[in-house]
């Protein structure tokens, strides 16, 4: 048995998430330990968003030079592999993370190194990485912050095949010949633009009839022209049904329609399963490998008494950065406020809740064109039974997107509360779309109404002004 301590919270999970959390509730005046088995910054930081929108930035940089006559002329080469690599490392702070334990430090926060697992009420064991054991006591509240790992299909000749996940297609350091992709969803169209445009051959084998089935159709209509005009075989309608490596190191995935696809590395990008597998959750009456499911304020419904959180991925309400960061944010300030006795405010859009993640999620997926939505899908809408209208702008119609690139391709809608006059959801289709979308996230978050967003102009000649148009399309 190894020393135990006693911390106001535990955290299990150093990414993003656990980081903010922690940083708000020893903020709220509590002390904190923070556990985290890999390294401090989490997935995001060495083998998600970090890494990928370094080797995709590059890709939109050139592509941008290559829309407008006159530049165009005068780039004429590919992307210098060597180099786009060299940076992405630099982003990814070549997989160290003694930057991040430096800020944890000055924040005031313990970090425990070690794998953590729930043992009973408040009590949390680490693993060290020394073989030791050391058990953590929480005075008021355990958080998990534990993210998510890559879920793989169970499929003949997998296990052997070492394919790629999210982890490797993000910090590879040779640039594959032939990849083979599938999944439609976000890492699986973002990686095949990437990779492509480092010069592998990509094959996106999508068992579904579109990309990106979360957003609008036409988002996943025009990034799928998009990665076939940049020589990706898209192909719709195929699942892999084995695969396997042979000596030379070739991969064979056999397909459903009986025909076999030759790759050398194959990208499984298929969605995430929750990193509780080895958690301890049967401890505190939570079943092993399951999601862990939260009231608006963080608090794991199923656990009685409130002292078990769980924040970012592992919850499940939105897995992306930016959302975990905010429950860290609203979480760590909600454990605070209840251990000093504070009153919370649980009102919708209370400073204790995060309503956002239900009513205004943003999202950029980083292709060309870029993808940028937030808040609901017209079918979202409907489906909640909201009365809308959707006011769709052709992009290519707006002075600023023709300035951007010539023959501007892009599409842009806005999802109207017919009742309340106010949006719902906005999608951005096109190049250079990514920035727009906090115009329209504080619109959605902020239920401003049409009649006040009518006074806010937005500047000539940018791609912004689709706002004009959408509104003026809306009043007719
Ligand atoms: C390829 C890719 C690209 C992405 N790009 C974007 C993007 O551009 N924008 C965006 O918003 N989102 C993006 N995402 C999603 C984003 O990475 C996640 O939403 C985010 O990392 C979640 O943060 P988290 O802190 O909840 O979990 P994680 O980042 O997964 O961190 C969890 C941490 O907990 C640690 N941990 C796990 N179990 C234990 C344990 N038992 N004991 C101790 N420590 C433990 C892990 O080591 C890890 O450090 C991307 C995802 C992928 C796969
Ligand atoms: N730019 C960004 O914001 C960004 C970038 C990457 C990832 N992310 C987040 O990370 C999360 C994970 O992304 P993801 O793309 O791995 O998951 P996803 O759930 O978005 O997409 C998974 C895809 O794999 C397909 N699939 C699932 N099982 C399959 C199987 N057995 N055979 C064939 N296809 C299968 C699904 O139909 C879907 O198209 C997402 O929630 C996403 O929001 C965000």
């Amino acid at each position: 048995m190894g020393a135990e301590d006693s911390y106001d919270l535990v955290v299990i999970g150093g990414g993003p998430t656990g980081e903010n959390l922690a940083d708000r509730a020893h903020a709220g005046g509590l002390s904190v330990a923070l556990v985290e088995s890999e390294l401090v910054g989490g997935e995001c930081s060495y083998w998600a968003c970090m890494p990928s929108k370094a080797l995709l930035r590059p890709v939109a940089a050139l592509a941008d030079a290559r829309r407008v006559a006159g530049s165009r002329e005068s780039v004429g080469g590919k992307l210098d592999a060597a180099a786009v690599l060299a940076r992405r490392d630099g982003f990814a702070s070549h997989w160290h993370d003694d930057g991040q334990v430096q800020w944890l430090a000055s924040a005031g926060i313990d970090l425990v190194r070690g794998h953590g697992r729930l043992d009973g009420e408040r009590r949390v064991t680490v693993e060290t990485p020394d073989g030791g054991r050391r058990t953590l006591t929480a005075r008021h509240a355990v958080a998990v912050c534990t993210g998510t790992r890559a879920a793989l299909p169970d499929l003949p000749g997998l296990a052997g095949a070492r394919v790629w996940t999210s982890r490797e297609a993000t910090s590879a350091q040779e640039v594959p010949g032939r990849l083979a992709v599938v999944g439609g969803g976000v890492v699986a169209v973002e990686m095949a633009t990437a990779w492509r445009a480092l010069g592998s051959e990509v094959t996106l084998l999508v068992r579904g009839d579109r990309l990106l089935d979360r957003t609008e159709d036409f988002a996943g209509q025009l990034v799928s022209d998009g990665l076939r005009a940049a020589g990706v075989d898209v192909r719709f309608g195929v699942s892999v049904t084995a695969l396997h490596r042979e000596p030379d190191g070739t991969l064979l995935l056999d397909l459903a329609d009986g025909t076999r696809l030759p790759a050398d590395e194959a990208l499984f990008a298929t969605g995430r399963r929750p990193a509780t597998a080895d958690l301890g959750l049967d401890t505190v009456g939570l079943e092993p490998g399951s999601w862990i499911e939260t009231d608006d304020t963080g608090r794991a419904t199923a656990v009685p008494a409130g002292w078990l959180y769980a924040a970012g991925d592992v919850n499940h309400r939105a897995l992306l950065t930016h959302q975990g960061k905010y429950q860290g944010r609203v979480f760590g300030a909600a454990i605070a406020d209840r251990a000093a006795g504070r009153p919370l405010d649980l009102a919708p859009w209370g400073r204790s809740v995060a309503t956002a993640d239900h009513a205004a999620v943003p999202q950029v997926v980083f292709t060309d064109p870029e993808v940028a939505a937030v808040g609901r899908t017209l079918q979202e809408a409907r489906d909640a039974g909201l009365r809308v209208r959707a006011v769709d702008y052709d992009l290519g119609g707006v002075s600023g997107a023709a300035l951007y690139a010539d023959d501007y391709r892009g599409r842009a809608r806005a999802v109207v509360d017919l009742d309340r006059e106010v949006l719902v959801g906005v999608t951005f289709a096109g190049p250079g779309v990514a920035e727009l979308l906090h115009s329209a996230t504080v619109a959605v978050a902020g239920e401003v109404p049409i009649a006040r967003l009518w006074h806010a102009v937005p500047a000539y000649p940018t791609i912004s002004e689709v706002w004009l148009r959408l509104l003026e399309t809306y009043r007719g």
